[in-house]
């Protein structure tokens, strides 16, 4: 019995499936994974466009190639496309119609993102919110003589405008949630940021993490494993085993389960899923640790109003007047304040996708298709100073009001710093008196090296497995 374990994974994401990879490639088959959705894929969700071509409401972006385990498990065999571009060359565009110095929009975000770039050093002694220490860094350069002659007026808005972009990185809903300190502590993957599956979407990558893409010969049959609509609603477990229990009434036994729901479900359902309850530093790390919330939405023009020349165009960043902000919000559309800018889509030259981050992703997800689009007109038309034809809505995301996500990721706020809780104390297993690991935990937020990202959601399903198997392996 000892050498075939029963192990139950709870979600059949990135994590899920990476921790199922490793365990059937050591041989441990005595598996099953529970999916709560009628689909695989978690938090990757490639959605057709039309025939065979794709779109992502979920993770879209490779991010970085060197320690990145998705790039570097791929990239010899998939050709990646890019929509990687500099910050500074948004196209910058005012709510009052009028084109603003686009220079001036460059050289106050060229300062920011330097900052963020070059004063990791500083950044890491500093022990208030990204916010703070950018809007003091920011000042601080700004006042240097060489920057004395950039129009004063323009500045709060184009700061507003960085938040924005910041809070829609990180899901945050204000930057001065963001712990600089412990921001500084994580490197991202050097290299491409912006790499893409082009018309085949993220959700490829699966095709990786089973083998599929390398041919039948080693393929790892895990969907063979998955078990949809299956929401786990109670974990029981002592010393030994553990038994799970879903919606429809169904029991699972089992010596190990691995759970990979998102920090989201974590946060909401933490005392009902589990019994016995989770350990105070468990609770504790839940609670502090931040999980946040982006959104995205693509539109599709009949015929593209802005340059298909990468080198000129490649995303519009709206600024925002009190006047046209104040009109906003008598007529109900203040979730427009919450898109950071509109980008072109890999392979798609008539579409443009929105990303939103911010305070208003709730507003945002609740509001109906034809409000969308509606307000989205009267933005365009606001900021370009004439008439557009009215785009159609291709996709829309909905993460932070769907009860098996809650969010999108997690990231690093100024509340973790302060209870000094981070991605080890949710990583950490539950073992009994001899050691054997009973109830573990793998997803994007339990990464020490990448959270939050899709390629950290992988490392952590590894690692969880590695951890089943190095118990039976020492052992023996
Ligand atoms: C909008 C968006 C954009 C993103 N962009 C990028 C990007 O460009 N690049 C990047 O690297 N990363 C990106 N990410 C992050 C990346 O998608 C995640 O880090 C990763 O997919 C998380 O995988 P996971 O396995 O940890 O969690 P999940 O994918 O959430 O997997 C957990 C699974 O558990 C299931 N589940 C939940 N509750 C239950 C239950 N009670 N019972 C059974 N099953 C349950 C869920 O349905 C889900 O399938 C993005 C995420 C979002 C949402």
């Amino acid at each position: 019995e000892k050498m075939e374990p029963s192990i139950v994974i709870i979600g059949a994401g990135l994590s899920g499936f990476s921790a199922a990879a490793r365990l059937i490639e050591n041989n441990f088959t005595n598996l099953i994974v529970l999916e709560a959705e009628d689909r695989i894929g978690g938090r990757v969700h490639s959605v057709k466009y039309f025939e065979g071509n794709f779109i992502d409401n979920g993770a879209q972006w490779i991010h970085g190639e060197k320690d990145n385990i998705i790039y570097q498990i791929a990239h010899k065999y998939f050709d990646f496309g890019s929509t990687a571009f500099d910050q500074v060359d948004q196209t910058f565009l005012l709510s009052n119609g009028s084109k603003p110095d686009q220079n001036t929009c460059r050289k106050v975000l060229e300062i920011a993102y330097k900052i963020l770039e070059d004063d990791d050093d500083e950044m890491e002694d500093y022990e208030g919110s990204l916010g703070s220490f950018m809007l003091k860094k920011i000042y601080e350069k700004l006042n240097e003589p060489q920057y004395k002659k950039i129009n004063r007026q323009l500045i709060p808005v184009i700061l507003n405008s960085i938040e924005s972009d910041i809070n829609g990185y990180y899901g945050s809903k204000s930057w001065f949630n963001i712990s600089a300190k412990l921001d500084a502590k994580y490197d991202e993957a050097k290299g491409n940021q912006h790499l893409t599956w082009k018309k085949k979407g993220f959700i490829t990558v699966f095709d990786f993490i089973t083998k599929k893409a390398f041919g039948k010969s080693n393929y790892l049959d895990i969907q063979n494993k998955v078990q949809l609509n299956k929401k786990v609603v109670n974990i029981k477990y002592d010393s030994n085993e553990v038994m799970i229990t879903t919606s429809d009434g169904t029991k699972y036994f089992a010596n190990h389960v691995i759970f990979t729901a998102s920090l989201g479900v974590l946060k909401k359902y933490h005392r009902s899923l589990f019994n016995p309850n989770l350990p105070q530093y468990k609770i504790t790390a839940i609670e502090k640790n931040a999980f946040g919330a982006v959104g995205k939405f693509f539109i599709e023009f009949e015929k593209p109003f802005w340059s298909l020349d990468r080198d000129s165009f490649v995303a519009y960043s709206f600024l925002w007047n009190e006047a046209e902000k104040k009109e906003a919000i008598r007529d109900n559309r203040e979730w427009l304040f919450s898109i950071s800018g509109f980008f072109i889509v890999d392979q798609y030259p008539n579409l443009l996708e929105a990303f939103l981050g911010g305070e208003k992703i709730d507003e945002f997800e609740k509001i109906s298709n034809e409000k969308l689009i509606d307000d989205c007109v009267w933005m365009f038309e606001k900021f370009l100073g004439n008439s557009i034809a009215k785009p159609k809505l291709i996709q829309r995301t909905k993460w932070l009001n769907n009860e098996n996500f809650l969010g999108t990721y997690s990231y690093v706020s100024v509340d973790a710093y302060k209870f000094n809780v981070g991605p080890k104390d949710l990583a950490k297993t539950l073992k009994n008196s001899d050691d054997k690991p009973i109830v573990l935990f793998a997803g994007e937020a339990t990464d020490l090296k990448f959270p939050s990202y899709a390629h950290g959601a992988v490392t952590s399903g590894y690692r969880a497995a590695h951890e089943i198997i190095d118990y039976y392996i020492e052992d023996d």
